[in-house]
């Protein structure tokens, strides 16, 4: 017999339908089927459907079904339940079909693991089907309902259909709702009632209307109105037609209307649509609306928040941006992470002078500081109240919180004073055609102030090279630019002096040991390496414009598209390092080389100085870097890794924008400095910002999230929309 493929739906819906008819039929049990080869020979034929009709009681109709999807390999069980409204049609199945398979159009439902799988039925199923269909009574159409946990305003809630087939009682269906609650969330028993989104009770599945929420609540307990995450709304409501914007007006009362946003735009609440002006042709899909709301309302900001408890409160700070502030439940979660209340779960918010937080939009406007409070009761008159020392600490967070956009008084802020000897570059050619040859005086005149004696020199590098001018001058190493004799290519000789590093060798050791592991574009190669007693020879790959620090000192800023060439150079080489679990730990203009075109324009960026670096194997603790570019957790000491290196990338990426950074203190001093990085309070003040876009604020805000565990990976930087502009144009794509 030709097998043609429909979906297991359809056997299903023809199961339930047949059961309906046969509800108060006994009979002997009928033949089971239990195996592939059953079904594939037999291929459920109309008889053997009819037979079964008139054999078969209900539940062991249902029980074969269950052993048919028991058995099927692709039965996995999409979780996403009613996915297609009801509606059979072949092309979820897996099976191909021979002509004459056909799309069943029907409103019956469909069990949740069963909604993408598929079996082999014969064509009559179709004909029966409709047979049935026509000779009973007609059914009401499955509703698309959704259903919240009680209490729960996190959990995003399932939506299902629901019809008088699919549920002959309310059993049936608290039964359904309590296996798919349990699925996702934990509940604390079977579902025993369900409540409206006002809390009404609801008795009767008619009461259950298309397209609306309503609420699970386990065991005995009472209904909490909470406000319920209504992110994914039912699909009926993707678009507001006439009708279901008077069902949603209708149960709008129940709720504080979401501030408007744009004109005609519909404003996202925590409770239905409602619409804010204009008529039915300011439709616009949800989704479409929802980006206008996150994008149109979040921005980089610091709020204040105070967690409920006993007085003097938790006063605490929390930077909000479009990484962590997508939606409103997303700033919920943020905000139980920093407040860690008791109770768990921040589920209400309320403003200073008590007005409840209920949409994205409450947290990015005039108010900013906010009470945190789970599932405590709330003591209106006390609460609200703030005792003279939260007060205190609120007056002097609000001295310090600048938020942005706003214009920054006083002189302009400072670069920190560059960490290495800068030494002007000279013109290539001249300093070399000068000395051809090797000149033993010229190059021992030039060793002799940094005291080294050319004896010293290793012979592979005195036969080899021609050593020019002094470039760089650091802590611990001077470098000289040198020319290969035979090529005349150029390199760099650092010499690095052990006595200046006593006791740190092993950061010789491991700059040596990292640098020999690296092979990237965008991060200096190490050509050779020679080990004397006094000194480490490290001969580089030379890069001619000098370092970043003095590009910035000569451009003082950088335009955008400028600042994303060098960002994507550097997260570049960071993602590489860190691919191989190798922290930087010296991130900093200094130790950026750049080539420069004839302008002045940098054309590439490389990472130098490896002498910090290490292998990561775990948290790091030792206390190192540039206190500029240091991040808070290096200062906390509470164990670092791999973020680090993009903390401070992400101060490199503010100063390239401005010619300051984020964190500045009066006169250099450390101490005040560490305090605003540990604070992680910057702005992006006027005039000096006016003119950078909100992308590559955004990006910088993802950079220097204070908690590593949020900030941005060194692969997020590439993958953001900012430093992905223009890609084509430039960026050169490399792995190891
Ligand atoms: N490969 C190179 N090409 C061109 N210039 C270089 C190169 N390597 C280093 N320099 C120059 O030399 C300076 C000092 O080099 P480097 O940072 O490696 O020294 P250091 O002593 O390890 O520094 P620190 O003080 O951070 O320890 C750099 O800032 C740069 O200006």
């Amino acid at each position: 017999m030709e097998v043609h493929t429909v979906t297991v739906n359809s056997l299903h819906c023809t199961v339930t339908e047949l059961s309906s008819l046969k509800a108060s039929t006994s009979a002997p049990a009928s033949p089971k089927v239990t195996s592939k080869k059953n079904i594939s020979n037999n291929a459920v034929s109309e008889a053997t459907i009819i037979e079964r009709l008139n054999h078969s009681s209900t539940c062991e109709l249902e029980k074969e079904y269950n052993e048919l999807k028991n058995w099927h390999g692709s039965l996995t069980g999409n979780k996403s339940v009613g996915k297609r409204n009801g509606s059979l049609s072949g092309d979820s199945s897996t099976t191909s079909a021979t002509p004459g398979t056909k799309t069943m159009e029907s409103g019956v439902t469909m069990s949740s693991a069963s909604a993408m799988a598929s079996l082999t039925v014969a064509p009559a199923v179709v004909q029966i089907k409709k047979r049935i269909s026509s000779s009973r009574t007609p059914a009401r159409k499955a509703h698309r309902i959704k259903f919240f946990r009680n209490g729960d305003r996190f959990y995003s809630g399932i939506t299902i259909p629901v019809s008088n087939e699919r549920y002959r009682s309310f059993e049936s269906l608290y039964e359904d709702l309590t296996r798919l609650l349990e699925e996702s969330v934990k509940i604390p028993g079977a579902v025993r009632t369900i409540y409206s989104m006002c809390g009404k009770k609801i008795n009767t599945l008619d009461e259950l209307e298309d397209g609306q929420s309503y609420v699970c609540s386990c065991n005995n307990e009472q209904f909490k109105k909470v406000e319920y995450n209504t992110g994914s709304q039912p699909l009926v409501n993707l678009t507001l037609s006439n009708n279901s914007r008077s069902n949603n007006q209708r149960l709008a009362k129940n709720y504080r209307p979401a501030s408007p946003l744009k004109n005609g735009s519909l404003a996202i609440s925590n409770g239905p649509i409602t619409v804010c002006g204009g008529g039915p042709d300011n439709r616009i899909p949800l989704n479409a609306s929802r980006l206008i709301n996150r994008d149109t309302v979040v921005h980089p900001r610091i709020v204040t928040l105070i967690r409920n408890g006993t007085k003097p409160r938790h006063i605490m700070r929390l930077l909000l941006n479009k990484r962590n502030s997508p939606s409103f439940e997303h700033v919920l979660t943020a905000i139980t992470q920093v407040v860690r209340l008791d109770t768990g779960y921040v589920r209400k918010v309320f403003t200073l002078s008590g007005i409840s937080v209920v949409q994205l939009a409450d947290f990015f406007g005039p108010d900013d500081i906010f009470f945190a409070y789970g599932t405590e009761r709330i003591n209106t008159a006390e609460d609200f109240k703030l005792e003279a020392e939260e007060q205190r600490a609120i007056n002097v967070i609000r001295k310090t919180l600048r938020t942005a956009g706003t214009t920054y008084k006083g002189p302009k802020p400072k670069m920190p004073i560059k960490s290495k000897k800068a030494y002007p570059p000279l013109v290539d050619s001249e300093e070399f055609k000068a000395a051809p040859a090797p000149d033993e005086q010229r190059e021992a005149a030039l060793l002799k102030n940094p005291g080294i004696e050319l004896d010293d020199l290793p012979v592979d590098i005195r036969d080899s090279y021609t050593l020019g001018q002094i470039i760089g001058d650091g802590n611990f190493a001077i470098v000289l630019k040198i020319m290969h004799r035979q090529t005349g290519n150029l390199y760099a000789l650092k010499i690095i002096d052990k006595n200046k590093c006593k006791g740190k060798e092993h950061y010789i050791d491991a700059e040596v040991r990292v640098m020999k592991k690296l092979d990237h574009p965008n991060i200096i190669s190490l050509i050779m390496n020679v080990d004397k007693h006094s000194n480490m020879y490290l001969v580089l790959e030379y890069v001619s414009g000098g370092d970043l620090f003095d590009a910035i000192t000569q451009a003082t800023r950088f335009s955008e598209s400028q600042s994303r060439i060098m960002i994507r150079h550097l997260a570049s080489a960071m993602s590489y390092l860190h691919s191989m679990g190798i922290v930087h730990r010296d991130i900093k203009p200094e130790n950026l080389l750049v080539e420069l075109d004839e302008h002045g324009n940098v054309l590439e960026l490389k990472l130098a100085d490896f002498g910090l670096a290490c292998e990561v194997n775990d948290l790091l603790f030792a206390v190192c870097g540039t206190p500029t570019y240091v991040a808070p957790e290096i200062l906390l000491e509470v164990g670092y890794g791999l973020k680090i290196d993009v903390w401070a990338a992400g101060i490199i990426l503010y100063i390239l924008l401005c010619g300051f950074p984020p964190f500045v203190a009066p006169d250099n001093q450390q101490e005040p400095l560490f305090d605003a990085i540990i604070s992680g309070i910057y702005e992006f003040p006027d005039p000096y910002w006016s003119d950078v876009g909100d992308g590559v604020r955004d990006l910088i805000a993802n950079m220097l999230q204070s908690d590593p565990n949020v900030r941005f990976t060194s692969e997020d930087i590439l993958d953001h929309y900012w430093t992905m502009e223009n890609e084509q144009n430039e960026c050169k794509n490399y792995s190891r």
